[in-house]
């Protein structure tokens, strides 16, 4: 028995806690979601607006093959924020350690869409997981990809092990129309130097990658590589090196939940990315990985019953990499 494995994990091996129980504890822990208030649909962007707010989904995929389902989990939504890791991945993999000069590796305590911080810092974003920094690698992969959009399509496609994976093309134009803050950060950036490439391109493939639609079982696969040193483990296929997915991890831990991420530290323990969508992905190394999906949100823009499935979820079964 390999005493680094996470509990659960050990507790799997040794037959301590049987799929059958972990199944019906993702039920309970969905019901009981469905009876926490609170929260509010993001509405700065239009098309968002508009999503029944009562639609729930839980997801555990384990490294072992196993899928653990509650609620909507095959139900696609907007994956927003989540998408910038699939982002981050690819310009790590084509600009390698260059990408630090551009972008740093340290928590905001900022609101995700903070501008003032970034005038302050001459136009370096705290990191790749707020918007300022996923603009920065979306100017990265414009910059060093002829077609970005399909780079990025095919790699979150192989990773879900899925071709039924698209861009909301209404999610799309509505940021396009109401993308000013967004637009006010790419050009603050580009009047320090630090945006290469033409702006309108820059938000066009920004914009475009929140607005892919994935379930919480395809996001749930797609992110198994992160858990697994970077191979993933249902192709056997190397995506990324170990110490990248170390350092991705990290990112996660410090920044992935925004100015909420100390707490999210606090309270559940492991590394997880939210987006306004609703949905969180929590990467636990060498077990497996959690996707949660309702669209209400609180303050920080995280999903309020979102979090409180992966936060019972891990607790129970002691997930917590700390
Ligand atoms: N936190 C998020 O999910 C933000 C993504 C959203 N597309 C935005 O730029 O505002």
């Amino acid at each position: 028995m390999n005493p680094d494995l996470p509990q659960a994990a050990r507790d799997q091996q040794q037959g301590i806690v049987a799929p059958d129980d972990i199944q019906a504890l993702c039920e309970s822990i969905l019901q009981q979601a469905q009876q926490v208030g609170g929260g509010k649909v993001a509405d700065y962007i239009p098309a968002l607006a508009c999503v029944e707010p009562e639609q729930c989904a839980l997801t555990l995929a384990t490294l072992d093959g196993k899928l653990y389902q509650a609620g909507a989990a095959q139900q696609a939504f907007s994956i927003q924020s989540v998408s910038k890791l699939y982002g981050l991945m690819l310009a790590m993999q084509r600009v390698g350690d260059e990408l630090w000069q551009r972008v740093q590796m340290e928590p905001s305590g900022q609101p995700f869409n903070s501008i003032v911080q970034l005038e302050w810092e001459k136009g370096i974003p705290r990191n790749p997981m707020i918007n300022a920094g996923a603009i920065l690698v979306s100017d990265v992969l414009v910059s060093h990809y002829s077609a970005s959009k399909n780079a990025v399509l095919s790699l979150v496609r192989q990773l879900a092990g899925s071709d039924d994976i698209f861009a909301d093309a209404d999610v799309h134009q509505s940021e396009l129309n109401h993308g000013s803050r967004n637009a006010a950060l790419a050009y603050l950036m580009k009047s320090f130097g630090n945006l290469h490439s033409d702006v309108g391109e820059v938000l066009d493939h920004y914009f475009w990658q929140c607005a892919l639609s994935m379930s919480c079982e395809q996001l749930a696969r797609s992110f198994a590589f992160l858990a697994n040193r970077g191979i993933c483990p249902f192709s056997g296929n190397s995506i990324a090196s170990h110490r990248d997915t170390q350092r991705i991890n990290a990112l996660l831990s410090t920044s992935g939940m925004y100015d909420q991420s100390g707490q999210f530290a606090f309270e559940v323990g492991i590394p997880a990315k939210s987006g306004v969508g609703g949905g969180i992905v929590a990467i636990v190394p060498d077990f497996g990985v959690l996707a949660a999906w309702s669209p209400p949100l609180n303050n920080y823009g995280n999903s309020t019953r979102g979090m409180y499935m992966i936060r019972e979820l891990a607790n129970r079964l002691g997930l917590s990499v700390y």
